[in-house]
């Protein structure tokens, strides 16, 4: 099942998205963003989920979709939502089910990021989103880690040589 199954983690804006797509297509294997997968069930945008059930109600549909996806897939790319970590059950389907890839990068580089994006992200809506990211990263970076079989320091990479150095690390070639 591992083989079959990979994963891209990683902090808001990191590139899961991004990488994921660019990866499933070099694999030739079929990519799922799980928050697109969760606003197509649910017919709702990421923020007014958020708005309408709180982060614990988004979270347990996180959870069951990430089930859902691991019992019914295979050959897959999967990007994650940077939270996923956050949930204990998540963190042990990831670390058993699935091959994960930890996109690392820098607050600077998330900062960046998000200014040129125009994905929504509900938990940075804050007066010092600087602040936010850093707390927020503080507190996951160990649950990426855990699940995580390799790492990738996003920082200076092109998408296209992230995707490339997943490919080598995971041994795809
Ligand atoms: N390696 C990269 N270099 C430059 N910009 C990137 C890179 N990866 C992603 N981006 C940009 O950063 C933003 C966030 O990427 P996204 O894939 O949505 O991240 P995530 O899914 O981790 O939240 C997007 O605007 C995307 O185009
Ligand atoms: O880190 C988080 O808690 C979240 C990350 C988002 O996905 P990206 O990591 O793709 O931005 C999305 O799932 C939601 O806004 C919550
Ligand atoms: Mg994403």
């Amino acid at each position: 099942m591992k083989d079959n199954l990979i994963a891209l983690v990683g902090f808001m804006a990191s590139g899961k998205s991004t990488v994921g797509a660019a990866l499933a297509s070099r694999l030739h294997r079929r990519f799922i963003d799980l928050d697109k997968y969760i606003e197509d069930i649910v017919q709702l945008p990421i923020p007014e989920i958020f708005q309408s059930q709180g982060e614990v109600g988004f979270r347990s549909i996180e959870t069951r979709m990430l089930a859902d996806v691991t019992a019914t897939e295979q050959n897959i790319v999967l990007s994650t939502g940077g939270g996923i970590v956050t949930v204990e059950q998540n963190r042990a389907l990831l670390s058993s089910a699935w091959r994960c890839v930890y996109l690392r990068a820098k607050p600077s580089t998330i900062q960046q990021r998000l200014e040129a994006d125009g994905t929504p992200r509900p938990l940075l809506q804050s007066e010092d989103p600087s602040l936010r990211i850093r707390t927020l990263m503080a507190d996951r970076t160990s649950w990426y880690e855990e699940v995580s079989d390799v790492t990738v320091d996003v920082d200076d990479l092109s998408v296209d040589d992230i995707a490339d150095r997943i490919i080598t690390l995971l041994h795809l070639v």
